[in-house]
C-alpha cells in the first residue's frame, strides 16, 4: 500500500530517505516555531534554507530528492518561489539565449528569484495589471514603472527581503501602444550588499493568518520609479521586441505566458493529497486512541472511530486523500505530455490541460482546506491545540484556495472550456476528459438502473452516474446560455450554475481516474481490494453530498440515492479494520506530522501533558503581571454599582 501511495517503489524510497534525513536532523526541529517572534521565525527559516542548500550540495542530491527535502522541511520560504516559479518561468518563456544566460545563475543560486505578477489592485485579472514596461529605443531599454498605488506588486513570496531578481509581469508599451502583459527579468537587490537597487521600494506586506506558518515567508511589496532594464530582459519566447521597437508575436498562443501558473497548479494538486493525508493521518490515529462513552460494566469506553458519525466524517476524507494522490499523478502525466507537445509547437491539448489544472486545483484545494478543518473538529478540543499539528497545518494550507488562481475564477475557466466544447458539438468530437459530452444522447436519455445497494458496487454504474450528472448539467447550461443574445452576459448571469457544472465535470475526472488506476495500475488482490473500497467510498460520498444534482437532472430516483447512502454505511464498516493501515501507508514520520495526537506510537496523553509544560507560560507559577494587575482586583473589593 505504501508503494501504491508513493506511486512507485523508487518514489517511495526517495521520499522515505528524505523524510528520515529531515526528521533525524535537529536543525529542522519544528515544535518551537509557534513560540518565536516574527523576526526570529524568519531568521530561523533563512538558517534552515541555507543549511538545506548546503545538504543538497554536500550530499549531491538529485532534483527529485531536493524537492522532497524541501517538502519535508515543511516551511514556506523563498526557495519555493525560486524553484517552483522563477526557474520554470525562464525555462518556459525564455529564449535559448536567455536560458543560457540566466538558468546557470539560478540553478546554482547565484541569483535568487521570485515571481512578481500580482499587484495590490489585481491578482486574478492578469490582463488588468498596471505595472508598465515602456520601450525606449534610444537606449534599447524598458522603463519599469508603478504608475498608481494599486500597481504596487503585492504578495510575491521571497520578494520582501531575500530575492535578488524577479520575473515581473507588466504592460508592454511601445510608442504609446499597449501590447499585452509580458514577463521581464528584473534585478531587485545588489548582489554585493543585498540593498534594494535605485528606484525600487521593497518591503514586507505584513503578518498573515496563523503564526508559525506562512510568516516564515517574506511576501513582499515592490514599487518601481522609472527603473531601466536592458531590452533582452523581456522573456521573448512567446513575443519579441526588436531593437527598432517592432513588436512581434510568435505563432504560439499568448497563453504560454501563463505556463508557469499551469505548472504550479498541477503540483498544487499533488500537494493537496499530501496535506490532506497529514490531517487524516492525525485524526485517524487519534480516533483510535480516543475513547468516549459506551463503557459496559466497567469495561473500556468506545473508541470514537467506531461511531458511525465519526466514520462518515473521516473515511470520505481518507478516500479523498487517495483520490487526489492518483488524480495528481494523472495530471502530472497530462502536463508532461503537453510540455512535450509544446516543444513541437503542438498546442492541441493546451486548452484541456489548462481546464484540468485549473479545475482540479480548485477542487482539491477547496476539499483539502475543508478537510483539514474537519479533521481538527474530529479531534475534539485537543484538535485546537497547536501541539495537535492541525491548526498550523490549516493556516499553512488554506491560502492554496486563493493563490495560483482563486478557486472560483479557476472553475469559471473550466466552464469556459466546457461551454466552448458544447458549442462545437455539431462539428468537433470532444476528446479526453470531455469525451463523455460526445455521447450525450444516451447520457441524457438513460436513467440509473441500480435496484439494490449492492448494484452500487459497480464501477460502470458509478461512472455512468457521474457522466450523466455532468453531461446533463453542462448541456443544461449550454441550452440556457443559447437563449441569451449576448453570450458574455449569459455567461455572467449563469455563472453560479456554470461553476456547479464545472465542479461536476472535475469530480467525474477524479472518480474516473481512481477507477482507471484500480483497473490498470494496481496489481494483485489485497491492496487492490482495499483501494476499491476507498474508491467506492469516495464516489458514493460525492454522490450522497451532491445528490441534489443527480435528482434534479432526473438521472437518479430518491430510492436509488438512498440505496447509495445505505451502501456507503456498509462500506465504512469495511474501511474500519484497515483504517490505521491506510494512514500508515502515507509513511508520514512524527516529525513531518508535528502532532502529539497523530504519533505513530499512539502515546497521546502523556505526550500531550509533557508538551503543555513546554509552553513558556509555565516557566513560573506566578507569571509576570499577576502582582501588578490581578492581586489588586482580589484585594480591592470593588463591585458593580448596581449589585
Ligand atoms: C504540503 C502543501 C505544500 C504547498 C506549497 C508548495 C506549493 C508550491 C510552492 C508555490 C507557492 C505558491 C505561491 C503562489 C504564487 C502565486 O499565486 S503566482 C500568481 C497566480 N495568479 C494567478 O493564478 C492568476 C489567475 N488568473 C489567470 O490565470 C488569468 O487572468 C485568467 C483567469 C486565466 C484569465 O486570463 P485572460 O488572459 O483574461 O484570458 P481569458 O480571456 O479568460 O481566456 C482567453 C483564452 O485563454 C485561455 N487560457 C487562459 N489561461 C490559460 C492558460 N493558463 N493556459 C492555456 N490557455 C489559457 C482561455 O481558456 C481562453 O481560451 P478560449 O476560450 O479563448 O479558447
Ligand atoms: C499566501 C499567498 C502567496 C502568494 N504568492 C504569490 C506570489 O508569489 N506571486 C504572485 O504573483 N502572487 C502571489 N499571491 C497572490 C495570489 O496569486 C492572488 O491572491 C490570487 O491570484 C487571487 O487573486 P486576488 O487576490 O486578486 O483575488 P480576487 O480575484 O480579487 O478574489 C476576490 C473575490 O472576487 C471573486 N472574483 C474575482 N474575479 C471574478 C470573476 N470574474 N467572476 C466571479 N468572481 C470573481 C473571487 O472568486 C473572490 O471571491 C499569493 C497569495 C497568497 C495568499
Amino acid at each position: 500500500m505504501k508503494v501504491a501511495w508513493a506511486g512507485s517503489r523508487e518514489a517511495f524510497q526517495v521520499s522515505d530517505r528524505m523524510a528520515k534525513l529531515v526528521a533525524n536532523d535537529p536543525v529542522f526541529e519544528k515544535f518551537s516555531k509557534p513560540m518565536l517572534g516574527r523576526k526570529e521565525l524568519f531568521k530561523n527559516t533563512l538558517r534552515k534554507a541555507a543549511y538545506a542548500w548546503k545538504l543538497i550540495n554536500d550530499l549531491r542530491l538529485t532534483e527529485e530528492e531536493a524537492k522532497w527535502l524541501r517538502h519535508y522541511i515543511d516551511e514556506p520560504n523563498y526557495t519555493d518561489l525560486h524553484w517552483e516559479m522563477f526557474v520554470p518561468a525562464i525555462e518556459g518563456q525564455g529564449t535559448k539565449e536567455q536560458k543560457k544566460k540566466w538558468l546557470p545563475l539560478a540553478q546554482t543560486m547565484q541569483i535568487i528569484g521570485t515571481y512578481a505578477q500580482t499587484e495590490l489592485g489585481h491578482g486574478s485579472n492578469v490582463q488588468g495589471l498596471e505595472t508598465t514596461a515602456t520601450f525606449d529605443r534610444q537606449t534599447d531599454e524598458f522603463v519599469m514603472h508603478s504608475p498608481t498605488l494599486t500597481s504596487s506588486k503585492w504578495w510575491p513570496g521571497g520578494m520582501a527581503k531575500v530575492a535578488t531578481h524577479a520575473i515581473v509581469y507588466a504592460r508592454l508599451i511601445i510608442d504609446g501602444l499597449f501590447h499585452g502583459v509580458h514577463g521581464f527579468i528584473v534585478q531587485l537587490r545588489s548582489l554585493e550588499d543585498h540593498s534594494p537597487l535605485p528606484g525600487l521600494t521593497l518591503g514586507d506586506i505584513g503578518m498573515k493568518f496563523g503564526h508559525g506558518t506562512y510568516n516564515t515567508m517574506d511576501n513582499g511589496v515592490l514599487r518601481f520609479d522609472h527603473v531601466r532594464i536592458p531590452r533582452n530582459q523581456m522573456l521573448m519566447r512567446v513575443s519579441q521586441v526588436t531593437k527598432e521597437g517592432k513588436y512581434a508575436q510568435s505563432d504560439v498562443p499568448r497563453q504560454l505566458l501563463y505556463g508557469t501558473m499551469v505548472s504550479v497548479r498541477q503540483t498544487i494538486v499533488a500537494d493537496a493529497s499530501k496535506a490532506l493525508s497529514r490531517a487524516v493521518c492525525i485524526a485517524t490515529r487519534y480516533s483510535v486512541v480516543r475513547r468516549q462513552f459506551g463503557s459496559r460494566n466497567g469495561g473500556p469506553e468506545t473508541q470514537v472511530i467506531d461511531y458511525k458519525t465519526q466514520q462518515s466524517r473521516l473515511f470520505p476524507l481518507l478516500a479523498s486523500a487517495y483520490a487526489f494522490r492518483f488524480v495528481g499523478e494523472w495530471l502530472k502525466s497530462l502536463y508532461i505530455d503537453v510540455k512535450q507537445r509544446l516543444e513541437a509547437n503542438d498546442f492541441s491539448t493546451l486548452p484541456e490541460t489548462h481546464a484540468c489544472t485549473a479545475g482540479l486545483k480548485a477542487l482539491t484545494t477547496a476539499a483539502t482546506a475543508d478537510g483539514i478543518e474537519e479533521c481538527r473538529k474530529l479531534c475534539g478540543g485537543h484538535g485546537y491545540l497547536i501541539s495537535s499539528g492541525l491548526p498550523e497545518l490549516f493556516a499553512f494550507y488554506v491560502p492554496a484556495c486563493s493563490y495560483e488562481g482563486e478557486n472560483v475564477v479557476m472553475m469559471l475557466q473550466v466552464a469556459r472550456f466546457l461551454v466552448k466544447t458544447v458549442s462545437n458539438l455539431g462539428y468537433k468530437q470532444p476528446v479526453g476528459t470531455a469525451a463523455y459530452l460526445g455521447r450525450v444522447t444516451p447520457l441524457l436519455q438513460n436513467n440509473c438502473a441500480v435496484q439494490t445497494a449492492e448494484d452500487w458496487l459497480n464501477p460502470d454504474a458509478i461512472l455512468e452516474a457521474f457522466e450523466a450528472r455532468a453531461a446533463r448539467m453542462v448541456i443544461g447550461c449550454g441550452e440556457r446560455l443559447a437563449m441569451f443574445e449576448n453570450p458574455e452576459e449569459g455567461f455572467a448571469e449563469l455563472s453560479i450554475d456554470l461553476v456547479e457544472a464545472s465542479l461536476a465535470h472535475c469530480q467525474l475526472i477524479t472518480v474516473s481516474v481512481f477507477i482507471q488506476k484500480l483497473n490498470h495500475e494496481i496489481p494483485g488482490n489485497g491492496v487492490k481490494r482495499s483501494l476499491e473500497v476507498l474508491c467506492y467510498v469516495y464516489a458514493l460520498f460525492l454522490l450522497h453530498k451532491h445528490q441534489g444534482d443527480f435528482l434534479a437532472t432526473g438521472y437518479l430516483t430518491p430510492k436509488q440515492a438512498s440505496l447509495a447512502n445505505e451502501q456507503l454505511r456498509t462500506l465504512y464498516s469495511k474501511v474500519r479494520p484497515n483504517a490505521i493501515a491506510f494512514v500508515d501507508s502515507f509513511n508520514h514520520m512524527d516529525h513531518y506530522l508535528c502532532s502529539v495526537l497523530g504519533r505513530y506510537d499512539g502515546n497521546v496523553y502523556p505526550k500531550l501533558y509533557e508538551a503543555a509544560w513546554k509552553d513558556p507560560l509555565n516557566d513560573s507559577d506566578i507569571v509576570d503581571g499577576i502582582q501588578q494587575y490581578v492581586q489588586p482586583i482580589l484585594k480591592q473589593k470593588l463591585h458593580y454599582a448596581k449589585l
